[in-house]
């Protein structure tokens, strides 16, 4: 999978992942969830080297749940259920907040987790949109609701930056390249309530572990 992050966004490819993230009793799997994000950083990078500095976070979050599912204990990582249970058991989390662990599945997901919120707010947006409405309100919007609450000034301040090099919806629409813009508007249809429902089942499994501020 190695440098994928590079080939041609694919909005089916994405809603496939997510789709396949959920097992028939509910558990998130971890393949699928980076899967989904892959896919979602071709997007990000066929926008342009000024979104590269999120691009790499998210590809370097990426790659550290890769590495885990690759490691020894990579039967421990199927699931995002089975994660959380395998690093809390071995006192791999920093849930004490002593800076142990700073590279842990469970903080790395949570990353991915809070951007997953971003993601359907995002996405919900451009599903309801007007033809001219501006994506970077919308991503704005979506990042102040969510992500910005966990960013510090300096990260808040270059990703709002950032959305204002964002193109318009009708090249946005263009580039998921999934046909007229009602075909796009109907596969976000089908992505948002999937995004959710994965985004919800990790909500309330770090809340029961009170893992959602983790360092
Ligand atoms: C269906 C197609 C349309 C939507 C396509 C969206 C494509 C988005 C692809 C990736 C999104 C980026 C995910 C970013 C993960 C950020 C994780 C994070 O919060 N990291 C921060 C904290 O990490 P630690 O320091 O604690 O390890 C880190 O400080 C962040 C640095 C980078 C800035 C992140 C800003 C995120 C802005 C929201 C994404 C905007 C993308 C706009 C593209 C439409």
């Amino acid at each position: 999978m190695a440098g994928s992050e590079n080939q041609k966004f694919c909005l089916q490819e994405v809603l496939d992942s997510f789709q396949l993230c959920l097992s028939p009793n509910k558990e998130v799997y971890v393949e699928h969830y980076v899967a989904g994000w892959r896919g979602l950083v071709k997007f990000l990078n066929s926008l342009g080297s000024v979104f590269g500095f999120i691009s790499k976070d998210a590809v370097s979050k990426i790659q550290i749940l890769v590495n885990f599912l690759n490691s020894e204990n990579g039967s421990q990582y199927a699931t995002v259920q089975s994660m959380v249970k395998f690093e809390l058991d071995n006192k791999l989390v920093d849930v004490d907040k002593k800076g142990i662990c700073p590279e842990s599945g469970c903080r790395t997901l949570l990353r991915l987790h809070r951007a997953l919120r971003w993601l359907e707010l995002f996405l919900e947006r451009l599903r309801t949109s007007k033809e001219d409405d501006k994506t970077s309100v919308m991503c704005r919007e979506a990042y102040n609701e969510s992500l910005a609450q966990h960013h510090p000034w300096v990260v808040r301040t270059a990703a709002g930056m950032a959305f204002f090099a964002l193109p318009g919806r009708p090249t946005f629409f263009e580039v998921m390249d999934v046909g007229p813009p009602e075909q796009v508007v109907a596969i976000l249809g089908k992505a948002v309530p999937l995004i959710s429902e994965v985004y919800l089942i990790t909500e309330e499994l770090y809340l029961k572990h009170n893992l959602l501020d983790l360092p």
